[in-house]
Formats: C-alpha cells, sequence, structure tokens
C-alpha cells in the first residue's frame, strides 16, 4: 500500500498483483531515525511479554500511533511496546470509542465477559487451550438488556444537545451519483478530521519517507482536500475512487521503492560491517561493537542477566534480516540455523511473543514478509461496520451517521455493504442506528466467509458456530430473510447474544440452537450449505487479541486442529448432495496457522473423497500453501485463500469452499484409506437418513483419543499415568 493511502482499508490487491513483501524491502525500514540513536539502549526486553513500562515520550509516540489505525504506521522500534495496543480508530472528543459506545476501551473489554470464547464448553476439549472466537464485535451481549423504544432514544433531548453534529446541516448522501470525474468529497471537517489521514512519519522511515517530503506531502494532500471544497456528501464513493486510484499510484511507488531497495541492499549487502557499525553508534556517539550472534548459552545467559537491551537487539534484527536475506554473500561461514534462532528470539522479545509461536508464525513467510507480519500485528485494523440490508440501504445509513458526526466511507469495491469509520463524534456501538439494527460492528474480512458461501434465497443452511452471529445475520440478510438458517452455537451462553444480534437486526429466517457441532448431522443434516466459521486460536487477530502472543502452545494447535477436523467432517456430511441450488461447505478461521487450516481442509478432502474444493469467488488474499516444511497438500488446496494484515489490511483470516457430492461406494477389497480418486465406481444415495458417522483414522488420532482419556480420567479426580511419549508435532 501507498504511503500516504495506508489508512484507507481499500481494495485489497488482487491476488495476482500481492506485492513481493519479501526481500530488501524491510532493510530500509529497519534502519533507525538519526535521531534515534542510542535513544532506546538500556531497555529491559526480558520484562514479560507485551508489558514494558514505556517511558514519558515513547507512551506519546504510542498514543499518536494508536489512533492512526495504519499498519505502516508501525515501526520496529516501536514495536516492543505495542503489545498494549488497544482498539482504534473511532473516537468520540479526543477519547477512544468502544464499539458500544463507552469510552477507553480495554483488550479485555473487547473479549467475553467470560475470559476466552470459543469452546470452552465442549467436552473433549481442553478448557486450557484457549481459542478465538474471530473478530466480530462482541458487542451485542452488552446490549442485549436493551428493551427501550427507538423513538425515545431518537428524542433523547440530552442526546441531541450534547451532541452537536447532529445539530450540523443535514448532509446529502448518494452513492450512485459519482462519476470518476467527480469532486473527490472531503468528508472531515477540521474538527472531524481522521487520524489516519494525519499520521506522521515512520519513526524509522522508509527510503521514500526519509527524504523531504512526507508531512509536505501530507500538508498539500490536506490542502489539496481543502480546496476541493467542502464536504458535499453527493459522491462518498467518487472519493473513494479518487483513494484508490491515489492507493494505486502510491503502490506503484512502493514498488518502486522495493525494486530500489533490491538494488540498495545488494550494494549495501557488501559494506554489512561497516553499516552494522555505523548503526551501532554508542549512547556516546563513538562506534559501538559489532553485531554479536550469540549461541543457545549465551542467549540464555544474556536473559538471566535482564536481557538484551532495545538498541541491541534491533541491530541484531537488523542484521540477522540482512543476513538471512543475502545469506550466499553475507553468511560468513555460520550456519544459517544460528542466525534464524536468534532472529527468532530477537523478534519473540521485541514484539512480545512466547518463543513456540515466534517461531510457528515466523516459519510461514520469507524473512522480509514475516517481519511485515509482526509489525502489522501491532497496529489496529480499521474499524469497519456491515450495513444490515434487512433494515437499511449502505447510503442511508451512511447519511444518518455522517449527520451525527461519523466520518466514513466505503470498505472498497468487494463489498458494498462495508462502511470504514474513522472517526466519530457518537458512541458508534449505541447510535439510534446501531441500537435499531442498521448496521452491524464487523470486522472487513468476516465478510468473507459468507460471501464465499453466497447462500441463495429460500434455502435451508447450517452455520454450525456462529455466536455472536455476525456472519449468521449476514447470511440472512443476502438470503433476504427466506428460507431458513440454524445458527447453532456450543456454547449457550454465547447463544444470548447471537439472538440478540439476530432480534436486534431482523432476521427472521433463524433458528437458534446449542449442539456441539459435531452432534451434527446426527441431530439435522440436509443443508443445502453450510458455514463452519471455526473456533481457532485467532492468530490473525493478534492486533485486536495480543494475549494471544503468549498463552497458545504447541499442545492448544494440536487440540485446535483436532475439533476442527472433526468438525469439518461433520460439515460436509451436513450437507445434501443433490441440492438444486446448492452442496456448498465454507470453512474459515481468523487464524493464519497451517495446521489450522490447509492441514484441516487436505484431511477432509483425504476423509471425503465427494468433496472438492472450489474456488471461493473472492477477488483476493493469497493461495493457500500446497506444500508446507515437508507436508504435502493436495493441489486444490491452493484454491483456499489466506487473508494477511500486513497484505490486506485486514484480519488475518482463511477461506475455503467445497462442492459436496454424491458419495461413490468403495470397491470391495479397494483403497478405503479416504484419498482422493480412490477405486469407489458406484454412486450411492445416502440421503437424509443413510448419513453415515464420521469415521477418524485410529492410527492419526490415536494420540488425540488418549489425550481426551486422561482429561477425562483427570475431570474425574482418577490418577494419570504419565504420558509415555511426547505428542507429534503437528506442524
Ligand atoms: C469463530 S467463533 C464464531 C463466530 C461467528 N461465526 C460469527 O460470525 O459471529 C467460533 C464459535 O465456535 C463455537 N464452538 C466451539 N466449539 C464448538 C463446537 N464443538 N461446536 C459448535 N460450536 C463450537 C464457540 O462457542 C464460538 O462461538
Amino acid at each position: 500500500m501507498g504511503r500516504r493511502a495506508k489508512n484507507k482499508q481499500g481494495d485489497p490487491l488482487p491476488l495476482h498483483a500481492d506485492p513481493d513483501l519479501s526481500g530488501s524491502s524491510k532493510l530500509s525500514k529497519l534502519k533507525p531515525k538519526p535521531g534515534l540513536k542510542g535513544k532506546s539502549s538500556a531497555k529491559n526486553l526480558n520484562a514479560k511479554p507485551g508489558k514494558r513500562k514505556p517511558e514519558r515520550d515513547e507512551e506519546e509516540e504510542r498514543a499518536t500511533k494508536r489512533s492512526k489505525g495504519d499498519r505502516s504506521a508501525g515501526t520496529f522500534r516501536s514495536q516492543a511496546r505495542a503489545a498494549s495496543t488497544k482498539k482504534p480508530a473511532a473516537t468520540t472528543k479526543g477519547k477512544p470509542v468502544k464499539p458500544n459506545g463507552k469510552l477507553d476501551l480495554e483488550e479485555d473489554e473487547i473479549m467475553d465477559d467470560d475470559g476466552p470464547v470459543g469452546w470452552e464448553d465442549v467436552e473433549g476439549v481442553d478448557m486450557q487451550a484457549e481459542a478465538r472466537c474471530d473478530n466480530e464485535s462482541e458487542d451485542a451481549e452488552e446490549f442485549t438488556g436493551f428493551t427501550g423504544d427507538l423513538e425515545d432514544l431518537e428524542g433523547d433531548e440530552d442526546e441531541v444537545e450534547d451532541d452537536e453534529p447532529l445539530r450540523g446541516p443535514v448532509q446529502e448522501f448518494d452513492f450512485d451519483t459519482d462519476s470518476e470525474n467527480d469532486e473527490a468529497v472531503d468528508l472531515l471537517t477540521k474538527k472531524q478530521k481522521s487520524k489516519q489521514l494525519n499520521r506522521p512519519p515512520k519513526i524509522i522511515p522508509t527510503r521514500s519517507q526519509s527524504g523531504s517530503s512526507d508531512s509536505e506531502d501530507s500538508g498539500s494532500e490536506d490542502r489539496g482536500r481543502k480546496a476541493k471544497g467542502k464536504t458535499t456528501i453527493a459522491n462518498m464513493e467518487a472519493r473513494s475512487r479518487a483513494m484508490d486510484a491515489e492507493a494505486a499510484k502510491e503502490a506503484e511507488l512502493d514498488m518502486q521503492e522495493l525494486r530500489d531497495a533490491v538494488v540498495a541492499g545488494e550494494m549495501e549487502s557488501e559494506n554489512l560491517e561497516e553499516m552494522d557499525s555505523d548503526e551501532g553508534d554508542d549512547e556516546k556517539g563513538g562506534p559501538s561493537e559489532p553485531v554479536k550472534i550469540l549461541t543457545l548459552e549465551e542467549r540464555e545467559a544474556e536473559k538471566k542477566a535482564g536481557g538484551p537491551d532495545v538498541f541491541t537487539v534491533q541491530r541484531r534484527l537488523r542484521h540477522c534480516v540482512r543476513v538471512l536475506e543475502n545469506f550466499k554473500k553475507l553468511g560468513k561461514g555460520r550456519p544459517r540455523a544460528d542466525y534464524v534462532s536468534q532472529l527468532i528470539s530477537d523478534i519473540a522479545s521485541y514484539y512480545g511473543y512466547n518463543e513456540f509461536l515466534a517461531e510457528k508464525l515466523f516459519n510461514m513467510f520469507p524473512v522480509g514478509e514475516a517481519i511485515e507480519f509482526f509489525e502489522a500485528n501491532e497496529v489496529p485494523r480499521p474499524v469497519t461496520i456491515r450495513t444490515n440490508t434487512l433494515r437499511t440501504r449502505r447510503r442511508d445509513l451512511a447519511q444518518a451517521l455522517i449527520n451525527r458526526g461519523v466520518n466514513l466511507e466505503p470498505v472498497g469495491k468487494w463489498t458494498n455493504v462495508g462502511l470504514q469509520v474513522f472517526e466519530s463524534s457518537v458512541p458508534i456501538g449505541a447510535t439510534p442506528e446501531y441500537l435499531a439494527g442498521h448496521y452491524m460492528l464487523q470486522a472487513a474480512s468476516s465478510f468473507l466467509p459468507v460471501i464465499a458461501l453466497s447462500p441463495q434465497p429460500n434455502e435451508r443452511v447450517l452455520d454450525m458456530a456462529s455466536a455472536p452471529g455476525g456472519k449468521t445475520s449476514h447470511l440472512a440478510a443476502l438470503m433476504q430473510n427466506t428460507g431458513v438458517i440454524f445458527a447453532n452455537d456450543a456454547n449457550k451462553a454465547r447463544t444470548k447474544s447471537l439472538t440478540a444480534n439476530i432480534h436486534r437486526l431482523g432476521c427472521r429466517n433463524v433458528m437458534v440452537c446449542s449442539y456441539d457441532g459435531r452432534e451434527f448431522p446426527k441431530v439435522l443434516g440436509g443443508f443445502d450449505r453450510v458455514l463452519l466459521d471455526a473456533p481457532c486460536s485467532g492468530t490473525g487477530v493478534i492486533s485486536k487479541d495480543p494475549s494471544v502472543k503468549v498463552n497458545k502452545s504447541d499442545r492448544d494447535f494440536m487440540l485446535l486442529s483436532h475439533l476442527q477436523k472433526q468438525l469439518i467432517l461433520c460439515a460436509i456430511d451436513s450437507v445434501n448432495p443433490d441440492s438444486k441450488t446448492g452442496g456448498y461447505v465454507v470453512y474459515s478461521t481468523c487464524s493464519v496457522t497451517i495446521d489450522e487450516n490447509e492441514a484441516v481442509v487436505d484431511y477432509a478432502l483425504r476423509k471425503r473423497p465427494n468433496v472438492k474444493l472450489v474456488d471461493t469467488g473472492l477477488e483476493f488474499g493469497k493461495e493457500g500453501f500446497t506444500r508446507y516444511r515437508g507436508k504435502i497438500f493436495d493441489g486444490s488446496v491452493k484454491l483456499t485463500r489466506r487473508i494477511y494484515p500486513h497484505v490486506n489490511n485486514m484480519d488475518g483470516f482463511y477461506v475455503a469452499k467445497f462442492k459436496v457430492h454424491r458419495r461413490r461406494k468403495v470397491e470391495k477389497g479397494g483403497d478405503d484409506d479416504g484419498l482422493p480418486g480412490g477405486k469407489g465406481d458406484e454412486d450411492v444415495d445416502t440421503g437424509d437418513g443413510d448419513i453415515e458417522k464420521p469415521t477418524f483414522n485410529d492410527d492419526e488420532d490415536k494420540t488425540y483419543i488418549e489425550e481426551s482419556k486422561r482429561r477425562s480420567m483427570k475431570k474425574k479426580g482418577l490418577r494419570v499415568l504419565p504420558r509415555k511419549e511426547d505428542p507429534p508435532d503437528d506442524s
């Protein structure tokens, strides 16, 4: 994304236009701003992850950054303290706005009151391992008590009097009247001006920013906007397009920047030692020691001694990234693994992850891109809402909210219901429009599984893990309140917020139920479409819930993956393969790990030869992995889509879409290993009444079954023998 247009959610880059984020582009970012030299030294990074107490100037800087909602604002230097990132964007008179209307949003307030949500009351699943329930606003639960009359709210004199923008001139809002040539609209009055549009240059600037022009640019940009006149609201979409064009221009500039950086990186690498010692001037201005890569023992000793200071870690990070990106030239006899383990250790301490998760996530990307990913997790994603088309139209909603002092604009061309909120003078989660169900606070990426499922009017749809109902209500809207949606969630307590949301949003075709998803299709089957938005680790939403950085272990991923595999088979088996209009399953998670995504989808393909992956229909997202660290997945897994914070400026998400066909009878003595392309040759209509119980590979599942037995014995207070061997690595 461009330097100046990064504030806008915008259309994510199309699949084939994803920028090459790997490589030396990061090198320029990692250069410290000259003025910062030495400033950060002697800070203990070994403090509790994410809890390092910032100094005063850092706190101010962080407050500024927090309000930007812009991933690019994240810099290497500022990340170590950002584990305490809070929910961004909308503000009320300078204070952060909570979606539920309260001020001063705290991270723990984003979570359910009951703590971590997901699968805690699901039998057979370890309570310790937390699963993340997506990135829906969980605000609804706090509104379940609202029983008042909307008119009362509308007529609340106090609110009106206190609410300056309500008295302002009514602005027209029309999505239909724009044209490419329309004047871009400045939606932001002086008072309301988006903080995202006004972000400062990066603390560690990229090449393009380190020049003279960033502040000038943004100044002239602002002037340009002002010159274009006051907000008319007549053509918000035109403005959006103008921004898109600007973003495209910026993207091109960035690509150029990247190309320059690669060339420059090659030159730089030749003078690496020189650079390292230049960068390494100590606080007194003298040259510091060359960067030292530590052995495991030395690292342990360093930790024991209180941990490295920020300055040292930064230098080492830069050094390791540079060397690893050009190892042939710069490796200098040391094994690559030494640099990798040093880098992972430094990433963990710098960004506040446990080393296990830092490594797991690091391994998913080329070195430079991994840094992009970790940085993006330090920056809040844009606040977005989804128009509930059962109650209103997007233009009417936008008009109403603008009149209340909300700065917003369409999310991007790929959705006609999304609005991005930049700033608000009113609590965005408690406006009369919110309470009247005109919109849902919902992260943009969580629109994607529903768009992929594409439910049709009059269908029978199962939303297998549905609370608090962001996607259920979106499904209902697309089905225009026809047909029927079974909105299930294993967690009874969470079905309260689900029910509240579907009432608020006017969904009349929804049946709420609470079963363990693994009981389907025994309880009910024959659906035209099934959405499985599975309980997951939440590694795609770390910017919202930084606790994920430290509370996930190898075992959690193993157990989650197992649960997801069980659920996906049940989802598939709940579909009527003879559906005239459908026959589809969409599997999604708000996690980026392979164990929870491709490994689950591949397992489903192997166990259910009657399903095939199909195109998700999404315009963007990276292809799913078809091989990863020695594992080879079915080639069709590349049809699945990965959404990343650092690429799409959205929460990390994964979406896969299956078409379910009739089952084929497996030939006697034939290949019954469940691999696709087995020898089955005869169509057998399994029908609703003839749905087989999901089967599992006993060998593969042995460990899980044993774990499950151990847990239930423990629960009953029985003595549990020590494990015979460690569970296998599933990564
Ligand atoms: C990612 S959240 C779902 C978010 C929801 N789809 C939405 O859009 O609002 C995962 C949900 O799975 C539920 N869950 C966990 N284990 C389950 C199981 N075995 N069967 C059904 N639901 C389960 C959790 O209670 C949680 O609400």
